[in-house]
């Protein structure tokens, strides 16, 4: 299988302590996979340089068939060639109906000053509501975002995001302010994803992430601990000592 991402030997130090320890790490295509570890394990730090957002010191980060250095991007660069990220806290803009808010995320990859001349479409329209029913939203087209539930409002993210056709998507901790109907739902939203895109989800939750069954990624003081399917990583003495041993 080659790579999607390939993140080679990577290290990022802060005022001298290293929050990411020659880490390596590989994704292909439409593969699904949850990143786990305690507080503090790099898994932040890691999505940062994966979308440029903080540079590494040693190591390379490789992308796509051509093996392109995302180092060399900045980070809108590599958000257009493919990288998509949702945080934590949804981003949605409240004031605006799940259609607009879609519709605006449409018209986003054309570029800021397109995007005052963009004026949407039959097809947008079409798309809007394709992206809509993708997650979940059909029925909520023309209700404000600001009315939405948390776990809506997540998806209407996530709809954003698909909105810009990402290769693969980060996702940072989606289960959590979640009720567990809305986590059963969105497990089953990036399972279904990940069959057009590469999905890589950072989750404290265990349960949320057994419902997710893939690979499973542990990180701990910055690299790479285990990796393998949830049974197997949780049965590593080494993950019961530094992560599960805690929780
Ligand atoms: N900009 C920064 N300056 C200094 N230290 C930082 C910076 N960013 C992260 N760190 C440190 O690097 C380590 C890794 O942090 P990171 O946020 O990546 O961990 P995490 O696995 O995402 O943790 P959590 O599960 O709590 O979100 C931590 O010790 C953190 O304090």
């Amino acid at each position: 299988m080659t790579a999607l991402l390939e993140v080679r030997g990577i290290s990022v130090s802060f005022d001298g302590f290293r929050a990411i320890n020659n880490l390596s790490f590989e994704i292909g295509e439409c593969e699904l996979r949850a990143i786990i570890g305690p507080n503090g394990a790099g898994k932040t730090t890691f999505m940062d340089i994966v979308t440029g957002k903080t540079r590494p010191n040693e190591g390379q980060v490789l992308w796509g068939e051509g093996s392109k250095s995302l180092l060399r991007m900045n980070e809108s660069q590599i958000a257009q060639a493919g990288i998509g990220r949702k945080f934590q806290r949804p981003t949605v803009f409240e004031d605006q109906t799940v259609a607009e808010n879609l519709t605006m995320a449409l018209s986003a990859p054309r570029g800021p000053f397109s995007v005052l001349r963009w004026r949407p479409s039959a097809d947008s329209a079409a798309r809007v509501a394709e992206l809509a029913a993708e997650v979940g939203l059909a029925e909520h087209l023309s209700r404000k975002s600001g009315e939405l539930s948390h776990g809506q409002k997540q998806w209407l993210e996530i709809g954003m995001l698909l909105a810009q056709d990402p290769r693969l998507l980060l996702v940072d901790e989606p289960a959590a302010g979640m009720t567990l109907a809305e986590r059963e739902q969105t497990t089953t939203l990036l399972r279904r994803l990940s069959e057009k895109h590469a999905v890589v989800v950072v989750e404290h939750d265990m349960d949320f992430v057994r419902r997710l069954d893939c690979k499973v990624t542990v990180l701990h003081e910055g690299s790479v601990l285990a990796e393998g399917s949830l049974d197997h990583v949780t049965a590593n003495p080494e993950v019961i000592e530094v992560y599960l041993g805690r929780g």
